[in-house]
């Protein structure tokens, strides 16, 4: 017969994302909502170990919507990765009495809710991460507010690059990924956009696109570089530098994009991942991760989810590349 929850711990994990709030208090709101106690483990996968909560009610998530960061903070945990950290991990959980645990975060969350829930443990992710890097679904919770931030900055930069006709070079965060970048750089028009997926031909991918706008008159110019790309955005800048004498200025937008107001598309992803996963949970389900196939919530088997991979959006990089004149 299947066992019925009654109590169910809430986390969040790896590098925050704007919406994680959002999702906390919709896991929060829906659990009670069905019967269901919800406790918040702070500091991801360190505070399970360390047996780090907050009983979470009604009003403790009232507002949460709209706030940037996450209320149970995040980290990264070496120590889960052990199989003492591990089996401390379960221990929190028999001993907080939780019949399972919902982690909000990226791959690496995923990864370590697959093995809690290979010792018996009733687990669901939800995809939170502003690289929008998970496989199995199309959207992750905190891309489209890190974009929103990036843009808006990369406007800003525009204005002065176009008084002193310079050329700026733009890091946006990505280490693995490049979809912010991409999507940024179709947004704002960008001369050059650059992604750690494809291995960069400096000249075909680079120079000549800041060759053609010259010849039609440009003065200056928008450089998008994905943080994952070899050598980063101060390599990008020496090369352009040296080949075409402009001069060139570095920002690296960092952490900014993690922070922030989420938007409307990651308020709602979030408070629908959130309900799906507790409606799962109550349906006897485990080890899924909710995800979206364009706007359709859907889950997956964790283990599988994790074997897919995702590539850039195909037609994004093709109109990128119509747009900058990149063969
Ligand atoms: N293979 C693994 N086995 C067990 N636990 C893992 C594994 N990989 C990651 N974790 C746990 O998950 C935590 C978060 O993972 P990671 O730092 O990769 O971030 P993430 O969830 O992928 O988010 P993001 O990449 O968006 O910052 C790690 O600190 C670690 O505690
Ligand atoms: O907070 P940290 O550890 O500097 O994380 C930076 C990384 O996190 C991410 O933003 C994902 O959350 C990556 O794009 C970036 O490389
Ligand atoms: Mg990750």
């Amino acid at each position: 017969m299947e066992k019925s929850v009654r109590r169910i711990g809430v986390f969040t994990s790896g590098g925050d994302a704007p919406g994680m709030n959002a999702a906390i208090r919709s896991v929060v709101r829906t659990a009670l909502h069905m019967g269901i106690e919800c406790i918040g483990i702070r500091r991801g996968y360190h505070g399970l170990i360390n047996g780090d909560f907050v009983p979470l009610t009604f009003e403790s998530v009232s507002g949460l919507s709209r706030k940037g960061g996450t209320m149970l903070y995040s980290a990264r945990s070496e120590d889960f990765k052990s199989q003492l950290g591990r089996e401390r991990a379960v221990a929190t959980c028999k001993l907080l009495g939780l019949d399972a645990l919902v982690g909000i975060g990226g791959d690496g969350t995923f990864r370590g809710l697959l093995t809690l829930a290979q010792q018996g443990l009733s687990v669901i992710g939800i995809p939170g991460t502003i690289d929008n890097d998970i496989a199995c679904s199309t959207y992750t919770i905190g891309y489209d507010t890190a974009c929103n931030t990036a843009l808006e900055s990369i406007d800003k930069l525009r204005d002065t690059m176009q008084s002193h006709e310079r050329c700026s070079v733009v890091e946006v965060m990505g280490r693995h990924a490049g979809h912010v970048a991409l999507n940024v750089g179709v947004a704002c028009g960008a001369t050059a956009v650059l992604v750690p997926e494809q291995k960069v031909d400096y000249e075909n991918d680079l120079m000549e696109p800041i060759r053609r706008s010259r010849l039609a008159g440009r003065t200056h110019f928008m450089i998008i570089v994905a943080e994952g790309v070899e050598g980063g955005a101060y390599e990008v800048a020496k090369q352009i530098n040296e080949a075409t004498s402009l001069d060139t200025r570095v920002t690296i937008l960092g952490h900014v994009q993690r922070g922030g107001a989420p938007t409307v598309r990651d308020r709602i992803a979030a408070t629908y991942m959130g309900y799906e996963a507790v409606r799962l949970l109550a349906e006897g389900k485990t080890c899924r991760v909710v995800a979206m196939d364009g706007e359709s919530y859907v889950d997956y088997d964790i283990e599988e989810a994790l074997k897919m991979h995702k590539g850039l959006d195909q037609q994004t990089y093709t109109v990128m590349r119509a747009l900058t004149g990149v063969q």
